[in-house]
Parts: C-alpha cells; sequence; structure tokens
C-alpha cells in the first residue's frame, strides 16, 4: 500500500467510504468500495465478533476480484445494554434497519431502563450510559490466503437527544466528553484523529510500514 494505489474497501456503507477515502486521500491514495462493484453478492455477517466479520467481508470479496481487500466490520457496545448492539449494530431495529430508526431502537431500549443517568450536559441534556465504538479492520491478500488485522476503539457516552450532521450511524448520539461535543459535531479531521475507525487504520499502516 502506497501513494497511487487504488485501496479496495470491502464496505456498502457511504459513510464508512467518505471517511476511508478522506483519510487515505492524505496519502495519495484513490478508495473504490462495493458501490463500484454491485454486481459481487451480499456478504453473511454472521460472526461473533468484530474481528470474524472484517475477515470474512474482506476475503470474500478479495477471492472474488482476485486483488487485496481492506473491510471494515465496526459497531457500538453501550454499558447499560450489556454491550450491545455490538456485532448488531447495523440491523439493531431489524430488516429495512437505517441510521434513524437504529438510533430510535437505541434511544428506546436505554428508555425501558428507567431514568437512570451516568451525566447531565449544561443545556440539560442527559448521559443515559458509557458506550464505546469498535472498529476491526481487516487487510486481505488473495495470492497467500494472508489477513494483516488491527483494531481501535473510542470512549464517550450515549447522550438522550441527537446533536449535529456529520458522521453517520450512531455519531448523533455519542457525546465526547474530551471535545465537550458529539461525534456528529467534529470536523472529518477530528473524528478521524480520535474515532475507532481512525485508531485502527493508524494500527494498521503501522503494521504495514506506510507513514
Ligand atoms: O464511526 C461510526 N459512527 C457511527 N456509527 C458507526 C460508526 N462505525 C460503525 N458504526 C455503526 C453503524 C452501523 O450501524 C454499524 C456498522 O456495521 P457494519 O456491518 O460494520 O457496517 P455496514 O453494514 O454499515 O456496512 P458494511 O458491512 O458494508 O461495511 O456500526
Ligand atoms: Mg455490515
Amino acid at each position: 500500500m502506497r501513494s497511487g494505489d487504488t485501496v479496495v474497501v470491502a464496505t456498502k456503507n457511504a459513510g464508512k467510504v467518505r471517511e476511508f477515502t478522506h483519510a487515505f486521500g492524505k496519502l495519495g491514495m484513490n478508495v473504490v468500495s462495493m458501490f463500484d462493484y454491485p454486481n459481487l453478492p451480499e456478504v453473511d455477517e454472521d460472526g461473533r465478533t468484530f474481528a470474524e466479520n472484517a475477515r470474512k467481508k474482506a476475503k470474500q470479496v478479495g477471492d472474488a476480484l482476485q486483488l487485496p481487500v481492506l473491510a471494515d466490520d465496526s459497531g457500538l457496545e453501550v454499558a447499560r445494554l450489556g454491550g450491545e448492539p455490538g456485532v448488531y449494530s447495523a440491523r439493531y431495529s431489524g430488516e429495512g434497519a437505517t441510521d434513524a430508526s437504529n438510533n430510535a431502537k437505541l434511544l428506546a431500549e436505554l428508555a425501558k431502563l428507567g431514568d437512570t443517568q451516568v451525566g447531565m450536559l449544561e443545556d440539560g441534556t442527559e448521559l443515559l450510559s458509557d458506550a464505546r465504538f469498535v472498529c476491526a479492520l481487516a487487510l486481505y491478500h488473495p495470492k497467500e490466503q494472508s489477513f494483516i488485522e488491527s483494531e481501535g476503539e473510542v470512549r464517550g457516552q450515549i447522550m438522550n437527544s441527537p446533536r449535529g450532521e456529520g458522521g453517520f450511524g450512531y455519531d448523533p448520539l455519542f457525546w465526547l466528553d474530551t471535545h465537550r461535543r458529539s461525534m456528529a459535531e467534529l470536523t472529518k479531521d477530528e473524528k478521524q484523529s480520535i474515532s475507532h475507525r481512525g485508531s485502527a487504520l493508524v494500527t494498521l499502516l503501522a503494521k504495514l510500514g506506510v507513514e
């Protein structure tokens, strides 16, 4: 992986594509995604861990294309929900789930636990639980059938109402005490510098010797 290369990312998530395009763009690399290969079969994400799912996505797409492929499996673990939604983050609200329906489901599940809070912001916004985002990355080389892997996390709290327009997924409900903003209120560079995905990418690039 070096400047001028095209990186194939096995994702159909437009938010991830934007973040990888931004991060690899700074290194002079171009990103293509499953939006550029619409005829490849869906990957059944039935692993028990983020890492297992990331390997499965990278291998299925890498074997089909006979190219090195990067995959990202990520999600949100909420302490007061016993680590849910975890690997089910993308389909938390069931068939046809969207970011909006998943965020609504998250708030509904936390509401069931009663009005216990872990904190409150100046404007009265309640912090309902500690949480973390996790990202597992897998880079698969089909010729050697080998993987290079990494993982990253970021800790925060879940708010009872959304803030910000940036990012994707659960970002508007994820409060970062360090920044006094939600993940959706960060710039692309700020999110990359602290996020689970950004951290996992730093570790992966270090393993590859890319600086
Ligand atoms: O930075 C993030 N900010 C907010 N939410 C996030 C983030 N990173 C992952 N998430 C949430 C979105 C989705 O509900 C799930 C990922 O699920 P995950 O299966 O890895 O991705 P996906 O199905 O959307 O696309 P794909 O599998 O094609 O890569 O976690
Ligand atoms: Mg998925």
